[in-house]
């Protein structure tokens, strides 16, 4: 279980977060949404350890997130961050040899699942590409908290399909729980537990998906339209 509790996080003078609290069940998909500068990338690199907060804290498991604890958590960028020079195989390999976690079998069954050869270079990878191989250098990871920040953006409706079945294939939600910020709602509701909704750095709603078709008779986007 991830628990945030009051984190605010202030960038300068600019308040990206103000007074989060939320709590990521184990064993979820929870989609984290909202409008764009609403602090989902914020909120989800604070549970991450890649920025720390000006107030308040998380917690993984009951403890507080340190580089130790980080490791438990596997966060896909919206950003580009590979070595360019590399070939796919090379940057496989050197995952395998900087992550203990690191499944180098689920990974080149991923590569395969994607379409993916060992010898392309990343330099040459379209964008579709070089994001299903974000996906398989993520999803290789044997860790309980995958972290998917914007994992549809640019892509074409095939390539998100494949995206969203090889969530659906190799996650694991009796080891593993899901997290995900995303624009793409209406693609990826099917596979939801949970939505958060943030607005101007606040959590405005943490609803489950059930509760919004059953009981509010809504699809979450006109949800998310009358909570706004
Ligand atoms: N490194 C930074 N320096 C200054 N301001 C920042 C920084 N990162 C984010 N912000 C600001 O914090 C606020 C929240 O940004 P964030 O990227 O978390 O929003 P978001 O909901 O992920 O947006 P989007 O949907 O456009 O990706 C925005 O006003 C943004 O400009």
């Amino acid at each position: 279980m991830i628990q945030v509790n009051q984190v605010s996080k202030s960038f300068l003078t600019r308040k990206a977060l103000s007074d989060c609290r939320v709590t990521f069940e184990q064993g979820k998909i929870t989609g984290v949404i909202g409008e764009n500068g609403s602090g989902k990338t914020t909120l989800l690199k604070i549970i991450s350890g890649l920025l720390k907060p000006t107030k308040g804290t998380v917690l993984i498991d009951g403890e507080h997130v340190t580089r130790r604890i980080c490791q438990r958590v596997a966060f896909l960028h919206d950003q580009d961050y590979f070595y360019w020079y590399f070939t796919i195989g090379e940057l496989i390999r050197y995952y395998d040899a900087i992550y203990d976690d690191f499944n180098k079998e689920k990974a080149e069954t991923l590569l395969l699942f994607m379409n993916l050869r060992d010898g392309q270079k990343i330099n040459y990878l379209s964008k579709g590409n070089l994001t299903r191989l974000k996906m398989v250098v993520t999803l290789a990871r044997d860790v309980p908290y995958i972290i998917l920040d914007e994992p549809f953006l640019g892509l074409d409706p095939m390539v998100r399909k494949s995206m969203i079945q090889s969530m659906l294939r190799y996650i694991d939600l009796s080891k593993q729980t899901l997290i995900m910020s995303t624009h793409e709602i209406s693609e990826v509701d099917l596979i939801l537990d949970d939505v958060i909704l943030m607005k101007k750095g606040r959590v405005i709603a943490h609803e489950s998906i059930e509760n919004i078709r059953e009981y509010e008779q809504k699809d979450v986007v006109s949800w998310m339209e009358d909570m706004y």
